[in-house]
């Protein structure tokens, strides 16, 4: 606005220079003829010359609306009601202007000005004069007051109808107006913007054109404007800031250096069950007991973030999450911001943030070899207990899966929390668990950080590979898991801690125990659950409808068509020992799915692990002989794929029925009966 400003002054400061100047009688005769004629349609260009283009189209414009320069109509006037409601609708201009107004009324109290304060469409919402004289002088020529509207379409060419056309300031002088009336004034008008640019209204300075016409009123009435503008930027923000402050879903108190409350929002008033009133100007230690934190942060000005301290207010556990200081400009702490939430809404946080959430039910567990199937069963058992629960399983079992399905089970709405005892350096173990307070580690994050016991509040902790936990740290562990508390590293105070263990190995830990490398008290209370996860080399067929998941699974993610598996690569994958379970399983059907080629899966495709093992004449027999009917080709019928099975499982146990059966989890009788329906005697030259 001030560039525009001085491009206009400057004109202006030219035009009136000529106007008043030695020739001013003369000029400004010439101008009123000028525009007779314009208005008379006698119009020639170089007449204009001393004549802004915008003001003659403007005259122009009135003279087509049918005004009379020389009778001047006075503008419509709304009724009261009309007012007031233009008055109240345009309530944040007027609150905004009215102060400075006010001010211009007081610095202008000794001259003939007076000043208008119109909005978007021309109603004076404001007439001020610092001299009554002149608001008498005017109403003898026409009506002014606060409810007259003046639009170019009613009084013609003037200052705050030219600013609002032009959206920019303007003055205008003498018989540049188009109305006669208006011809011994000189008016300096400013349009005014709302924050999105909008106009808003118009601020006029009205002076005699004889006296005062100087471009500086026009300044004035630009900076008043600017001032009016900030006002109403500043009205809204404190109206966005109350808005968000009451709608955001955190309790937050805003307590002042003396402690005491100065303003809640709505949630906070909900979480601490009381009214605006009952609460603001309450001590904050009335309401949430002595908190050290927010008297030291009002004392030091330093802020704390991931507070988590626990209150216990009435009967609900509230959490302390963060306190921050307000600053004045001199960095001078005025009052602190508390946030609070409720404990279960603290846990969803938790959840979000560190993305501790368990996807996995046991509807994902895949298998229905009796082994598992007995597995899954115990599990779900122990789910509805709420005990320390032990897993055994090698490595990629899916310990964790059942861990997860556990949780979701019994814990759903509780953070799932994991740490791998053998993943994290030894001497992090111990921090990663406990956590620490502020100022314990030098380096470390100054205010301190909760420990995974303490995230897996109210949810599960699972503790993989629970074999590789220092002896060291074994005695304070045991402590945590018998009385269901927990003091971070450098702290002073326990923080109460329900969370339900579920500790897993591949290791024996009895073996350990032998060794002095596990403590058996702590076994003892990890185990008194226990599931045993079989390898996959034990899961018969759950083998192929694992490897069918993952190839489906995979090809979706790759977004191409997925491959089928040939009988051949299935009886590959079915005589390997896999000893690195599932995930193996999981990684060779990657690499199988990436290799095939026209849709099937081939031995060559698999890992070479898998299919180098060299195959004995036994097998090629079997191989060749299971060639699969058209109607499946590369997918194996049931029948099939339980025929290939019962041959798999007795070469590898060298035709031990017993053992064979209990492979295929199934009973020695089933077997045999099976062995003679598909009369796999001769194929494979049994000894039974
Ligand atoms: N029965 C199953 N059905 C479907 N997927 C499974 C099954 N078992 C394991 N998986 C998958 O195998 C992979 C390994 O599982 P998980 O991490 O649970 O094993 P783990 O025994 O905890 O491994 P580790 O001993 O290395 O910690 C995961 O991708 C998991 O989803």
């Amino acid at each position: 606005m001030e560039k525009m400003l001085s491009s206009i002054v400057k004109k202006r400061e030219e035009i009136l220079e000529e106007i008043l100047g030695n020739k001013e009688s003369l000029l400004t005769e010439r101008i009123k003829r000028q525009k007779q004629q314009i208005l008379s349609g006698r119009i020639d260009k170089s007449l204009f010359e001393s004549l802004r283009p915008e003001i003659v189209e403007s005259w122009i414009r009135s003279h087509y609306y049918g005004l009379d320069p020389f009778k001047f109509r006075d503008g419509p006037v709304l009724d009261k009601p009309e007012f007031e409601e233009v008055v109240s609708k345009e309530g944040s201009l007027v609150k905004a202007a009215d102060p400075y107004i006010n001010k211009l009324r007081t610095a202008l109290s000794d001259t003939d000005y007076l000043i208008l304060l119109t909005d978007e469409h021309g109603v004076s919402l404001r007439v001020i004069v610092g001299n009554p004289k002149v608001l008498a002088h005017v109403n003898k020529k026409f009506y002014l007051a606060p409810g007259v509207v003046w639009a170019e379409q009613t009084v013609g060419t003037c200052s705050h109808v030219m600013c609002r056309l032009l959206r920019s300031p303007i003055q205008l002088c003498g018989p540049e107006f188009y109305s006669e009336v208006f011809y011994d004034a000189a008016c300096s008008s400013a349009p005014i913007l709302d924050v999105y640019g909008n106009l808003a209204g118009s601020l006029t300075i009205v002076s005699p054109f004889s006296c005062h016409h100087n471009p500086h009123s026009l300044a004035l009435a630009v900076s008043s404007v600017l001032n009016i503008q900030n006002e109403m930027q500043i009205a809204l923000h404190r109206q966005l800031i109350n808005v968000t402050f009451e709608a955001i879903d955190q309790a937050i108190l805003i307590v002042n250096k003396n402690g005491v409350i100065a303003r809640a929002n709505m949630k906070a008033r909900e979480t601490l069950d009381c009214s605006d009133k009952e609460i603001v100007g309450m001590n904050i230690e009335a309401v949430l007991g002595r908190q050290n934190m927010i008297t030291s942060v009002l004392e030091t000005g330093e802020p704390v973030f991931d507070a988590d301290i626990e209150i216990l207010k009435s009967d609900q556990r509230l959490q302390l999450r963060s306190v921050q200081p307000i600053k004045d400009h001199c960095r001078k702490t005025l009052a602190c911001v508390v946030t609070l939430d409720k404990v279960e809404q603290s846990r969803k946080i938790v959840k979000q943030v560190n993305g501790l959430e368990a996807n996995c039910t046991f509807d994902n567990i895949i298998g229905t070899s009796a082994k598992l199937v007995k597995s899954v069963d115990m599990a779900r058992k122990f789910a509805r207990l709420d005990a320390n629960i032990l897993i055994h399983g090698e490595s990629g079992t899916g310990k964790e899966m059942f861990a997860q399905a556990i949780h979701n089970e019994s814990r759903p709405d509780g953070p799932f929390v994991a740490i791998n005892c053998s993943a994290i350096p030894k001497a992090l173990i111990e921090s990663e668990l406990f956590g620490y307070e502020g100022g314990t580690f030098t380096g470390a994050d100054r205010r301190g950080r909760p420990g995974k016991i303490e995230l897996a509040n109210e949810g599960t902790l699972f503790l993989d590979e629970i074999g590789d936990l220092p002896l060291e740290l074994q005695p304070v562990f045991l402590r945590v898991l018998e009385e269901k508390k927990v003091m971070r590293i450098g702290g002073r105070r326990y923080i109460p801690v329900n969370f339900r263990l579920i500790a897993a190995t591949n290791k024996n830990l009895l073996e350990l125990i032998d060794k002095n490398l596990f403590r058996r008290d702590l076994y003892y209370r990890l185990a008194t659950l226990q599931i045993n996860i079989p390898p996959l080399r034990e899961r018969g067929s759950d083998i192929i409808k694992l490897a069918k998941t993952f190839i489906a699974t995979i090809s979706k993610r790759q977004r191409i068509a997925a491959p089928a598996l040939s009988n051949a690569a299935i009886f590959y994958l079915l005589r390997y020992s896999w000893p690195g379970n599932v995930r193996q399983l999981e990684n060779a059907m990657l690499y199988a799915v990436n290799m095939s080629r026209e849709g099937i899966i081939k031995p060559e495709d698999l890992p070479q692990e898998i299919s180098g093992m060299p195959v004995s004449d036994d097998e090629v027999d079997t191989m060749l002989r299971f060639k699969p009917t058209k109607s499946v080709q590369n997918n194996l019928t049931i029948k099939e794929m339980e025929i290939i099975m019962i041959v798999q499982a007795l070469l590898q146990t060298g035709n031990n029925i017993s053992e064979a059966a209990n492979m295929l989890g199934m009973s020695r009788s089933t077997l045999y009966r099976k062995i003679k329906e598909y009369a796999l005697l001769d194929e494979i030259k049994t000894k039974i």
